[in-house]
């Protein structure tokens, strides 16, 4: 019987297995941030270990970092960043603190770097690993004491998952993007639908997504309970590495580009769950609850609770939103409105933002964060910085910034927002703040008029 992607990617880096035991797998990247790698470093100090491998391991600051020039004020934060440069200074890890031109979101330099190939397996202290599958690499977060076992030994003790087919034929409208996709997949699924499975995304609409498209679906796949989501390499893939500062050179590169493409899955493997879904009946997509499931399409109306699958998370969900049945989407007011993350503060993101708001004008606070040096730089030799400026929105450097709490860039308390990040959490944005996810294309066009708007609504 033919093999999935996943299950050869997994069965190329088991280096040790038993009955009854996880598979030991080896690891070929490893990404380090601040906030869930110090107690690792601690653990290896005190046990007296190095870094295994600290090539094949690079570390970025990006939660904890302010977005507007300037010294940490927070002194977790500091402490936290404090840390991961005194950490990797002692065990001599590559990193990009603020103000690098390398620095930004985790998962954003991976890619950018060349760093995230196809066939890799890559780990990081971070539940938005998923995002590097996009290559057709086995990517998934881990916690911390796996962090100090991977730094020390550079291998990962693992059950290996079921795997889950969502199959997504027809074409996206034009419109309707990556961002639209994950949420009606993920609406449809529901937030425990990809639990105990490794996500793979197949189909016609997959194919034609960019890189940047095929990110922002698999940064999500966590969001559908999904331990990770890959998407097969192709010509699509090969473009984007070629190149890049690590992708292979040279005979190097054929012979990579060869493997490569022996890693898509076999066409009689067997998946344990089929999903299916027509991109074509597509149309932009936003969440109206608490939960990246609690979604639906932006020409419908805050649904009622006993419609929904989960009648008390609905209801509990629209009192914390403070939002009403009935009420239709397109009427919902948000006071700020937020560009970036790993999901969607990629170059092709910000291009789409720019485009909407090109001679337009904001009446929200609106903040346009790269989400990475490289992507502020790419976005101001685009000229794409002066066209949020004069919109009258924030031009900010790299971060994971309004994503989460854990940086100045928050929501006050009852504030709403249309994000384009990735989770709608309670307070995930800053205490009693209501999030509303988007795409980067919605979240312009309701900078523009205050209310959730999709660009086609623009008169
Ligand atoms: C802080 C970190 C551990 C966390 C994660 O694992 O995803 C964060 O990145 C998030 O998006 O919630
Ligand atoms: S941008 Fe958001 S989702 Fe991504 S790593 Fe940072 S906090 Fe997590």
């Amino acid at each position: 019987m033919g093999r999935t992607l996943a299950e050869k990617v997994w069965e190329q880096h088991v280096v040790r297995r038993a009955e009854g035991e996880p598979d030991l797998l080896y690891i070929d990247l490893h990404l380090i941030h601040e906030v869930t790698s110090p107690q690792a470093f601690d653990g290896l100090r005190m046990a007296g270990r190095t870094v295994r491998r600290p090539d094949l391991t690079i570390a970025t600051e990006d939660h904890n970092v302010p977005t507007l020039l300037g010294p940490i004020a927070d002194p977790v934060s500091k402490t936290q960043v404090e840390t991961l440069r005194k950490n990797c200074a002692e065990f001599g890890v590559r990193l990009h603190p603020m103000g690098d031109a390398g620095q930004g979101v985790v998962h954003i330099i991976g890619p950018q770097f060349g760093l995230t190939q196809p066939g890799m397996t890559i780990v990081c202290g971070d539940s938005h690993t998923s995002t590097h599958g996009a290559f057709g690499a086995l990517a998934f977060g881990i916690g911390t004491s796996e962090v100090e076992h991977v730094l020390a030994t550079q291998t990962l003790p693992a059950y290996r998952p079921k795997t889950m087919a969502i199959e997504v034929s027809g074409e996206l409208p034009s419109g309707v993007t990556a961002k639209d996709l994950i949420l009606a997949i993920i609406a449809k699924i529901g937030t425990g639908g990809g639990q105990g499975h490794i996500v793979e995304y197949r189909g016609e609409a997959v194919r034609k997504l960019s890189m940047e498209g095929r990110m922002t679906v698999c940064n999500m796949s966590i969001e559908a309970g999904a331990r990770a989501g890959m998407i097969a390499p192709d010509e699509t893939t090969f473009e984007y590495l070629k190149g890049r500062p690590h992708a292979p050179t040279g005979e190097k590169w054929d012979a990579a580009v060869a493997y490569w493409k022996s890693l898509a899955t076999d066409p009689d493997a067997v998946f344990d769950t089929v999903v299916e879904i027509d991109a074509s009946t597509l149309t932009p997509f936003v969440t109206w609850g608490t939960n990246p499931g609690q979604g639906a399409p932006l020409g419908t109306a805050v649904p009622a609770p006993e419609e929904t699958d989960d009648p008390a998370a609905a209801r509990r969900a629209l009192e914390y939103m403070g939002l009403t049945p009935g009420t239709p989407l397109r009427e919902i007011e948000v006071d700020t409105v937020f560009v970036g993350s790993c999901t969607n503060g990629r170059i092709e993101d910000l291009r789409a933002a720019a485009e909407v708001l090109r001679g337009r004008k904001v009446v929200t606070r609106t903040l346009v964060v790269p989400g990475s040096m490289l992507v502020k730089l790419q976005a101001e030799q685009e000229g794409l910085d002066r066209v949020f400026t004069a919109a009258g929105a924030e031009w900010r450097t790299a971060g994971c910034s309004m994503c989460l709490g854990m940086n100045p860039d928050t929501l006050a308390p009852g504030e709403r927002s249309a994000s384009t990040s990735n989770r709608n959490f309670e307070g995930r944005q800053g205490k009693g703040g209501r999030t509303h996810l988007v795409s980067p294309a919605v979240a312009a066009a309701t900078a523009v008029t205050g209310k959730l708007t999709a660009p086609a609504d623009l008169a």
